[in-house]
């Protein structure tokens, strides 16, 4: 049976600090790496065996992904690294701390930012030196396709195209990939899959270093989805990246 497993970083600085990341490529905490670490002996308990891996040009998913290779013995598969599969650009709120940021605007209008499909934090202004456009690792992106702040569509929409022309097409060979990305990709990925509702999106919310396999029948249809790990544990974890939006 052919699989995707879906991985979310481990924890990263700005998590620890719970500051809005988005495309600031920030590196993970010490518990980050332990977490990653966690996630390949799982795998490899789990019997997995990855053909190929796709990650984001960001660190804290490339060192997850590098940790969880390691741990299974696996450091030699190919990988691929694309800029799409990055987080969702956070815009203006990208270094704030989500706490004092609900406490400023409200809970609600957090949870439209963090959580809503189609509504997208204010940009970054042209000038800002945040804007990726200043970045060399994207200087091969037509300037008009890197963000400047992105809703969960936008996030889809760009995400997309690489995981219908790469990742997806080569499950026809392989047997089995892993996916290492960000929490807000990697909704765009699951809504997609699973075909959830621009509704029922908002309630998703991933826990970092928890693999969510994939399994597909021989029509690569998703035939089952399951997260590897003690589901009540997983429930606290994603009950803790809700109230990440809550104030203090
Ligand atoms: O970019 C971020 O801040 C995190 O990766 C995801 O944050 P969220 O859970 O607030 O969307």
């Amino acid at each position: 049976m052919k699989k995707i497993v879906l991985l979310r970083h481990g924890e990263s600085a700005w998590n620890k600090e719970n500051r809005f990341t988005g495309w600031t490529d920030v590196d993970l905490t010490e518990k980050g790496v332990a977490e990653a670490e966690k996630a390949g002996e799982t795998l490899k308990e789990y019997g997995f065996n990855f053909d190929k891996a796709y990650t984001s040009y960001l660190k804290r998913a490339v060192k997850t992904l590098n940790c969880v290779l390691d741990k299974m013995n696996l450091d030699w598969i190919p990988v691929e690294k694309n800029w799409r599969l990055n987080e969702k650009h956070y815009g203006d709120l990208q270094g704030l701390n989500k706490a004092e940021t609900a406490g400023k605007y409200g809970e609600e209008q957090v949870l439209i930012w963090r959580r809503s499909y189609d509504i997208a934090p204010n940009p970054l202004s042209e000038k800002d030196l945040r804007n990726p456009h200043f970045d060399y690792r994207y200087h091969e992106v037509p300037d008009a396709e890197l963000p400047r702040t992105e809703s969960l569509k936008d996030t889809i929409e760009r995400i997309m195209p690489y995981w219908e022309s790469d990742i997806f097409p080569s499950l026809k060979t392989a047997h089995t990939l892993l996916v290492v990305a960000h929490g807000n990709s990697l909704r765009g990925i699951i809504k997609h899959l699973k075909n959830i509702s621009d509704e029922d999106i908002v309630k998703l919310n991933l826990p970092t270093a928890v693999p969510y396999v994939f399994e597909f029948d021989e029509n690569l249809n998703v035939s089952n989805d399951y997260f590897l790990g003690n589901p009540e544990e997983i429930k606290k974890l994603m009950e803790a990246v809700a109230n990440q939006g809550k104030k203090k």
